[in-house]
């Protein structure tokens, strides 16, 4: 099948969910109809793979389903979509480091470049899910679907919500008007932007939250619901590219509060950071000793970027800047602007540079 037209259509778009499900019926008996989307499901671990010792239990599993297992556990995504499963990791994903991270989108990267896969879903743990999404958001140049689901309960337990989110995002997966949306996450029926969505709860299945921002979507009784769409660069807009990336550049990210102290900077620097990520006190705010630290991380051109340990809202641009050398988050919390960070690095160490990557992305 031959990509955007021949796919799936979604409520907001045509409210042609019969006609789609009958050209599948159609399409299994041969009458002529477009074969199914050529999806591939990615599995790399997290809760939406764990099993637990009984259904009760909720926060003591083992990351260790496989993909083909959660692919039998939820068999209507083959009435959905032609699906091939690959297993690129197993891990919770606070095991996730810049070498995985790397393994993942290079891998993803590879299968969006083949004429025969028409979208892609990637299961994940929820822990650091946002920072994978972002950086695929950041590196993919391809504006076919690819979908991120996790889940906040093991496989095993009562009311378990990863099949669910599993099969809305074989939906929006197979959903034309998700072309060209940057990366999405599927998590309880809502349609989150990789740049916009974070995990905002520890325990509770509705974990992710867009703020202000808003989620993209919903799917409601079985159809994708697209209200709109994001407007920072990404996928094909996106000047980062993976072909151009060795190794991707130490970037710590430090806590600041009350009392803080001078020796965690210290500390990144003569570990070899190349970038420092200040969670700052409100509206970026910096405590004496992460000032200190800013002025110190200057001297041996290491970047300061400040985030805000608040959580939502955008971290305005100061003159303090101009004297420090220290850049704006924007509305990026710490742990995105550290994936944002290690991508800009690569392609300059300038502070006005780094601003103007922070405005855009
Ligand atoms: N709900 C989850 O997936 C949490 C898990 N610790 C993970 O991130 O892998």
């Amino acid at each position: 099948m031959a990509g955007i037209e021949t796919r799936r259509a979604c409520a907001m778009n045509s409210g042609n969910m019969a006609g789609a499900a009958e050209g599948r019926s159609r399409a299994a008996t041969g009458e002529g109809q477009p074969a199914l989307p050529r999806i591939v499901l990615l599995g790399t671990g997290g809760t939406i793979a764990a099993v637990a010792s009984d259904a009760t239990q909720l926060h003591d599993y083992t990351v260790g389903a496989t993909t083909d297992e959660l692919l039998a556990a939820v068999p209507q995504l083959r009435a959905l979509a032609e699906v091939r499963g690959e297993q690129l990791a197993n891990v919770d994903s606070r095991d996730i480091d810049n070498a995985l991270l790397l393994k993942i989108a290079r891998r993803v990267d590879a299968l969006l470049a083949q004429p025969d896969v028409d979208g892609i879903v990637i299961t994940h743990g929820t822990d650091t899910l946002e920072e994978t999404a972002y950086f695929l958001n950041l590196v993919l140049r391809s504006a076919k679907p690819v979908v991120l689901a996790g889940a906040m309960r093991p496989a095993t337990a009562l009311s378990a919500d990863g099949p669910l989110n599993l099969y809305n995002a074989f939906l929006v997966a197979t959903c034309a008007a998700a072309h060209g949306k940057g990366v999405l996450v599927m998590m309880n029926d809502r349609i989150g932007a990789a740049r916009f969505v974070t995990k905002a709860a520890t325990t509770v299945p509705d974990a992710f939250r867009a703020f202000e921002q808003g989620n993209l979507g919903e799917v409601a009784a079985g159809k994708v619901h697209f209200f709109t769409a994001p407007l920072c660069r990404h996928t094909v807009d996106s000047e980062f590219s993976l072909a151009a990336i060795g190794e991707l550049p130490h970037v710590d990210i430090l806590y600041d509060h009350q009392g803080a102290g001078l020796h965690h900077y210290r500390a990144a620097i003569s570990a070899g950071a190349r970038g420092i990520v200040v969670a700052g006190c409100g509206n970026g705010g910096l405590s004496p000793a992460a000032r200190a630290g800013a002025e110190e991380a200057a001297r041996h051109s290491v970047a300061v970027v400040r985030s805000s340990r608040v959580g939502q809202g955008v971290v305005t641009a100061s003159a303090d800047d101009a004297v420090l050398g220290t850049v704006a988050a924007n509305s990026l919390n710490p742990h995105k602007a550290r994936i944002l960070l290690m991508l800009a690095l690569g392609r300059s160490r300038d502070a006005g540079e780094l601003q103007c990557c922070f405005d855009q992305y």
